[in-house]
């Protein structure tokens, strides 16, 4: 079987044992650590695949769950699959749908079978099983695709999630025999266990001993604390195996990604560029501005004096206030692009800090900058 994916290790840094890498993907190859923009609806909200090409996007996600419901995976099937319909031709993750159902749907049941919830849009009745999820994914057609997990509450006791994740390696076993595309979609698994080490380890080996092309990190970025998530990575991360690619779902913040990264995860994703960037919170190399305050009225500089973007070279944070204060699109348009931006950007630069084995002493220098040092 040829496998689709296949994540090319160039080297470790030296100062932390962070990996720099190529993920190879059927629609092309990217530099790890990377950071991937979410376009839940099939789109990266308010950018165009061009400009998400100008700024260095690889890979994107869509979401199973959403689409599912709208337009219809059927749909998007008939359009010849996501990059046909978004007109997107790089890479493209999508999310099982099983963290949608938890975070999104209200009277859910969870049965071995799958999970019974209310769709959130109009409350019919829906099902989802590990066999619905991959159905769905293999007709969306992404380059990888996620094995359908119960990303349990934070916190969780023992027993419930031991219970649980030896359900969701269950699923992920019905997952890869539901699989109808594995020499183009390739499919990761998702190691559960919350905080406990010992049920990290058991959810990590039943995975691992199934041999999927790449390995998630879920149930994080849950509301724990982030030293809860740094230690869970600390002892998660070697479980598995160094050749594939490890994605931790959902993360992250900038310093989350440097943390991230120095603990071994090769891939990133999270809403938080567009979502905050959409109520006019920009991340800046000297930490967030919230654009509407009074104090960026008849401020003429950039929203970042240290940025090169489309938004930093062209406007300033007087005029982006005025129009974020006056909803106007093009200012969210603006802030979305600066944030999606400054992630990607800040991949680069960890890439080169681990090139240069010293992304511990960029830790320091990025956190005094951004302030997370600051009492
Ligand atoms: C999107 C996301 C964020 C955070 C955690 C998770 C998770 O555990 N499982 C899935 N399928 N998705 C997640």
């Amino acid at each position: 079987m040829t496998t689709p994916i296949r994540f090319e290790l160039i080297k470790t840094c030296r100062q932390t044992g962070a990996r720099l890498g190529i993920l190879h993907t059927p629609h092309g190859s990217f530099e790890t650590p990377m950071f991937m923009p979410v376009g839940t609806l099939a789109t990266v909200k308010t950018l165009s695949p061009e400009e998400l090409k100008e700024m260095g996007a690889g890979v994107i996600l869509s979401n199973t769950y959403h689409l599912w419901l709208r337009p219809g995976h059927d749909i998007v099937e008939e359009a010849g699959g996501l990059h046909a319909f978004m007109n997107w031709d790089r890479g493209i993750l999508t999310d099982s749908g099983g963290f949608q159902v938890f975070s999104l749907s209200e009277f859910r049941r969870i049965e071995e079978e799958g999970v019974y919830f209310r769709n959130h849009l109009n409350g019919d009745k829906l099902f989802l099983s590990p066999e619905k999820a991959v159905e769905i994914q293999n007709a969306l057609g992404a380059d990888i695709i996620m094995a359908f997990d119960e990303c349990p509450p934070y916190p969780a006791t023992y027993e419930y999630m031991k219970q649980s994740i030896e359900r969701t390696s269950r699923w992920a076993e019905r997952c890869l025999k539901a699989h109808r595309r594995p020499n183009e979609q390739g499919l990761f698994g998702i190691v559960q266990g919350g905080e406990y080490e010992e049920l990290r380890r058991q959810s990590a080996r039943d995975l691992v001993s199934l041999d999927f092309p790449g390995y998630a990190v879920g149930g994080l970025s849950v509301g724990e604390p982030k030293e809860v998530m740094n230690r869970v990575l600390e002892f998660t991360t070697p479980l598995l195996p160094a050749d594939k690619p490890r994605y931790l779902m959902g993360v992250g913040s900038p310093d989350s990604l440097i943390d991230g990264a120095i603990r071994g995860i090769d891939m990133f994703d999270c809403v938080l560029p567009t979502r905050i960037g959409r109520n006019g919170t920009v991340m800046t190399s000297e930490g967030r501005v919230v654009i509407k305050n009074a104090q960026y009225a008849r401020d003429f500089s950039p929203l970042d004096p240290n940025c090169d973007c489309y938004t930093c070279r062209n406007y300033t944070r007087a005029y982006i206030r005025h129009l974020i204060k006056c909803d106007e699109t093009f200012g969210i348009r603006l802030t979305s692009y600066h944030n999606v931006y400054f992630l990607i950007k800040l991949m680069e630069q960890v890439r080169q800090a681990i090139r240069e084995d010293r992304l511990a002493d960029f830790r320091e220098e990025f956190f005094e900058c951004y302030g997370f040092n600051k009492p």
